[in-house]
């Protein structure tokens, strides 16, 4: 096929014309379509090609330059996976006349084509698009007509326009569409004149593409809109650490740091009154020092005020201890066994108190002591524990939850009982966010919720928000394991703060079993591991190999337990980084062309860095409360249909999530990824029959104490660590000293110590709005 002269592009195009839809999504703004093809410079003979991208509608009677890249469709051959696109304009003086008096544009002959072209040159099209007052030169133009054509070039080009703007800059057509939304034609100007407000406004867009923008076009390096992009940044970037909030001299620094260029002279009372504006203008919290992004300032504020609330409450039914004692042994009698001495203390407080916390590593009763806490209370309040002893309008007493859907599973399954997510609790409806909260909160008696050390600050919030004054709240949780990936260490201050009941179980009983697992886990609680610790045993072993021997160990335990008989799909790899030789990436794709290689009878769907083909083991990457998926979860994919064979005649994948059969269309591809092996991160809240575990010099900057804590208590069965003791035991010895600023300790000493602070800011409703209620 003959390329095009005119493009001048070093990327690749293909210049089209729209044959027909094949689908249109006109929320999304996606498209797939077939198209002639006119003129290319991709290796690409012939005549039409399938592409799919975001774009506005395209025009029956316009010429298209569509810029991307080939994709191959399993059943369907070739397509052009589309990045960016713009009309084609003329830039002949006859092809302008002629596409200047085309159906596209109302009211404009030839003769009036001819005066535009011959008055504004063949550069007319974008000397209208940049200043529509130049059309005042066509002689005999009426205003309104005018006004039509830049009306419906400003139409047909707006986003494209944006959207070639925006290419320029490596955004992609969906942030594009999403800036287009708010910005519509606006989009380009607002983004040459301040670029920076849309580091505030638009998620995903970063600051360094701002800045690019802003210097591409003179804008000054110590303008006020950069100094307050620099600090909304880099709080939000201090969010993904964890972090509720900075100190200010820090978040002075880090601004400081971050702007601070050859040409920029920046001092430090700059960016100290852009942050005072900016707290006078409620876009940040300054508050005893710190400075906060409103939504984290008002989710710790709430959070505090509603333990407060629930800890002033005293229990209706305070039953004497002597009768407590008499109802904790009967359950002991019932469930055959006897509560140790912290077991039994955790029922007895459980039971009297409003709210209260049970922490412990594996095997020390936490479960046990679930399942005694709803029994004794059952039996104090005589109700009955059955679910289905109450009628449809009757509200069950007991509710349990846990922040994953693995955990509530787990949860159900190891107390009988029924158990949700949070956010199915808190009735997530998708987009305007949580329908429970104090205006209409959850019905019960108690309230359980378990992983409570993966609860982020917002959820906390979010939840505590929803529990009315006369429910008991049971957290149960283990505070060696990894903080919330969300910020804020909501368990860990509970229990520092000294102000929450808790019990802390430390005797082990699994152990009791024999189970060196437990006992690894307990060393390193312990700080006491050695080499001792990593002595073979019926569930445990430590393969030491190099980094370079990872694949072939890893293949050779595979390979052992399919011959024994063990389904491979028990056993779970966990890795802390991503790269590197030895890191997630490179093991799934080694353990995909292991357990699940290509075959003719494989169908497979492609996306730029990953193939996923029926049978693949997924993990979900993002929750997705609106269909019951949750980030952490682990799927199968069980079917790729493409576009032609479902009625949306979009290609999807189905996963299987454990029984639920979730359809993810390609642009969501980026919301799942390969499970053979998945990030110590990503485990948390689940267990898996047998865990294995590489750790190499190479991960050094990871290897932690709660990070190799939380993997190998993700081990049920069996443990398999492989790779260098010696780097093992040091990082098991390596606490975390990236201490999170969170202030949430400070804010409940004094609601609870001193009674609530009067000289906080003010509330306000829209900045209390969390994360959550957009997501
Ligand atoms: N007081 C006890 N007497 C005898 N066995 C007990 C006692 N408490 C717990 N166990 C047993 O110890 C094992 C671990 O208990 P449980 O599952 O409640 O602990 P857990 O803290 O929930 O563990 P994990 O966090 O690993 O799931 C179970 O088999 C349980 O029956």
């Amino acid at each position: 096929m003959a390329t095009d002269q005119q493009t001048q592009t070093a990327y690749g195009y293909i210049k089209g014309e729209l044959l027909h839809t094949i689908f249109r999504n006109e929320q999304e703004n996606f498209s797939i379509a077939k198209i002639k093809v006119l003129a290319t410079n991709e290796d690409y003979q012939e005549k039409d090609i399938v592409i799919k991208g975001y774009f506005s509608d395209l025009q029956d009677s316009a010429a298209y330059y569509f810029y991307g890249d080939f994709e191959r469709h399993p059943k369907f051959g070739l397509q052009y996976n589309v990045t960016s696109y713009k009309t084609f304009i003329p830039d002949t003086k006859d092809g302008l006349i002629d596409y200047l008096s085309s159906d596209l544009f109302y009211g404009i002959g030839q003769k009036t084509a001819r005066k535009i072209v011959e008055t504004l040159g063949t550069n007319a099209v974008s000397s209208i698009l940049n200043d529509p007052s130049v059309l005042r030169q066509i002689p005999g133009l009426k205003q309104d007509k005018a006004d039509q054509l830049v009306k419906t070039l400003k139409e047909n080009q707006g986003f494209e326009y944006a959207a070639v703007y925006l290419a320029k800059y490596g955004i992609g057509l969906k942030l594009a569409q999403k800036m287009y939304k708010e910005y519509q034609d606006e989009t380009v100007s607002v983004l040459q004149e301040d670029p920076y407000q849309f580091v505030l406004n638009i998620e995903g867009f970063g600051f360094h593409t701002a800045d690019q923008i802003a210097q591409e076009n003179g804008l000054s390096l110590t303008h006020a809109n950069r100094i307050g992009a620099g600090c909304v940044y880099v709080l939000q970037q201090n969010i993904q650490d964890g972090h509720v909030y900075l100190p200010v001299e820090e978040c002075i620094h880090q601004v400081v740091t971050l702007l601070t260029q050859p040409d920029a002279e920046l001092t430090i009372d700059m960016v100290q009154n852009r942050l005072e504006e900016l707290n006078r203008d409620k876009t940040v919290i300054m508050y005893e020092g710190n400075v906060y992004l409103p939504s984290l300032y008002y989710a710790e504020n709430g959070f505090a005020g509603n333990v407060d609330r629930l800890l002033s409450k005293s229990v209706e039914h305070d039953t004497p201890l002597a009768e407590l004692m008499k109802i904790i042994g009967d359950v002991e009698e019932q469930e055959v066994l006897s509560y140790g001495k912290e077991q039994f203390e955790a029922i007895q407080e459980a039971i009297s108190s409003e709210l209260m916390i049970v922490t412990g590593g594996p095997g020390t009763g936490k479960t046990t002591v679930i399942k005694g806490i709803l029994n004794a209370f059952a039996e104090i309040h005589n109700l009955s524990i059955d679910p289905d002893s109450y009628s449809d309008d009757a509200d069950y007493p007991f509710i349990l939850t846990a922040p994953t859907g693995r955990a509530a599973k787990r949860l159900t399954e190891s107390t009988g009982l029924p158990a949700v997510t949070i956010h199915k609790l808190l009735g997530w409806d998708g987009q305007n966010g949580f329908e429970k909260d104090d205006y209409d909160p959850l019905k019960g008696r108690y309230l359980i919720v378990d992983e409570f050390s993966m609860v982020d600050i917002w959820l906390a919030n979010s939840l505590f928000k929803a529990i009315p004054d006369d429910m008991q709240v049971l957290l149960v949780g283990d505070e060696d394991q990894l903080p919330s990936v969300g910020p804020g260490q909501v368990l860990a201050d509970l229990l520092t703060s000294g102000q929450i009941p808790y019990v802390s179980l430390q005797d082990v009983y699994r152990q009791k079993e024999g189970s060196k697992i437990i006992e690894l886990a307990h060393a390193i609680k312990q700080d006491a591991c050695d080499h001792h610790a990593l002595e073979k045993a019926q569930d445990f072993s430590f393969i030491s190999c190099h980094e370079q021997q990872l694949i072939d160990v890893v293949t050779t335990v595979f390979d052992r337990a399919q011959k024994k008989g063990i389904d491979v799909k028990d056993i779970q790899v966990l890795a802390p980084m991503y790269r590197s030789q030895a890191g997630i990436t490179m093991i799934n794709q080694h353990l995909q062309a292991l357990i699940n290689p290509a075959s003719p009878q494989k169908r497979e769907a492609r996306t730029q860095d990953a193939v996923f083909r029926v049978g693949d083991k997924v993990l979900q990457l993002v929750n997705q409360p609106e269909d019951g998926i949750y980030n952490g979860d682990i799927g199968e994919v069980a079917a790729i249909f493409s576009a032609n064979e479902n009625v949306d005649h979009v290609e999807q994948l189905v996963i299987d999530f454990e029984g639920k059969e979730i359809s993810f269309e390609r642009k969501d591809y980026i919301n799942i990824t390969l499970a053979y092996c998945i990030s110590i991160h990503k485990s948390q809240g689940s267990e898996f029959p047998i865990v294995m575990l590489p750790v190499f010099p190479v991960y050094r900057r990871m290897l932690k104490k709660n990070l190799l804590y939380t993997a190998i208590t993700r081990s049920k069965q069996s443990l398999v660590i492989c790779g260098d003791k010696q780097a093992f035991l040091d990082g098991v010895k390596r606490q975390d000293t990236n201490q999170r600023y969170t202030s949430l300790i400070e804010k409940l000493q004094e609601r609870l110590v001193d009674g609530s602070s009067d000289e906080q800011p003010e509330e306000n409703d829209e900045a209390a709005i969390s994360p959550y209620d957009f997501m």
